[in-house]
């Protein structure tokens, strides 16, 4: 296993889909708002895949995928479920462009791991392809150990430490601040706000 976890921006990354499947639609979805283009080429579409492209920055080619289709393109998906073209992707593809590959992880250089989203608390579950079924049973488990109201709760923290961090406190007052959140959280949402409140009369 070669792959370690990162964060990444796709932002300004251009990316190609090659099928139209039910794999697919799970990563356009998984992608749909945070990549710059999404480029879609498959003789056939879910409905699903069909109400994104709806979206400008979403283009569909009702095609069959060939060789010069793969260049300039930042990541490549591959969701296809015919061998030949799979392996003609990957042959094809140029060096440096990442590919997922979702038929053989091990032929990629990314997988997309099931993950928890809590607002700013993103948690990645990968079992290195060993078993995705696991990684929703962790996922599952972790879901009852995370409510929802993780969210504001983390961008309470973010707060603080914005604040914390610009002023003049002392290191180690600083550390007993941060670290006293997440020892005693708090999560109610007044008590967030009376809160900043003080740490702000104490800058
Ligand atoms: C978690 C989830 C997220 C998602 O896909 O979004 C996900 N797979 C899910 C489900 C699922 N996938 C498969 C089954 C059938 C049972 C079985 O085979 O076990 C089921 C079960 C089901 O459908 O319930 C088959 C399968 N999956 C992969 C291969 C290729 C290989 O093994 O190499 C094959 C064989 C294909 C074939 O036979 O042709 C590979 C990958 N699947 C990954 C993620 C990545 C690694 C995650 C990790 O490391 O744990 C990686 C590497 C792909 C990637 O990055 O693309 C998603 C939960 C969806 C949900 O929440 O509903
Ligand atoms: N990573 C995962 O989680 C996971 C899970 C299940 C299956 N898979 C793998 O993902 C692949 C797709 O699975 P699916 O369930 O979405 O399949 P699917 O049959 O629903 O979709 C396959 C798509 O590929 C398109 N296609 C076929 N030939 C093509 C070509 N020459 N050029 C462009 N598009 C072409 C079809 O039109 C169709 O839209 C399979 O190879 C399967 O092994 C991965």
């Amino acid at each position: 296993m070669n792959k370690i976890p990162l964060m990444v921006d796709l932002s300004n990354k251009n990316i190609l889909i090659i099928g139209g499947g039910t794999v697919a639609e799970r990563r356009a979805r998984r992608i749909y708002n945070k990549c710059k283009t999404i480029t879609i080429i498959s003789p056939a579409i879910t409905d699903g895949m069909k109400a994104l492209t709806e979206a400008s920055h979403v283009t569909w080619l009702n095609q069959k995928v060939m060789p010069t289709d793969l260049l300039k393109k930042d990541m490549i998906i591959i969701a296809t479920n015919d061998p030949v073209i799979n392996q003609m992707v990957l042959n094809s593809a140029p060096d440096h462009t990442w590919i997922n590959a979702t038929h053989a992880a091990e032929k990629g250089q990314i997988d997309f791991p099931l993950t928890l989203e809590r607002g700013k608390l993103q948690i990645a579950i990968s079992t290195g392809a060993a078993s995705p079924i696991l990684a929703k049973k962790i996922k599952n488990e972790l879901d009852q150990s995370y409510p929802e109201d993780y969210a504001n709760y983390v961008e309470f923290l973010f707060n603080v430490r914005k604040l914390v961090k610009q002023s003049w406190l002392q290191k180690e007052q600083k550390q007993e601040i941060l670290s006293s959140l997440v020892e005693n959280p708090i999560f109610d949402a007044e008590q967030q706000a009376d809160f900043l409140v003080k740490l702000k009369e104490q800058m």
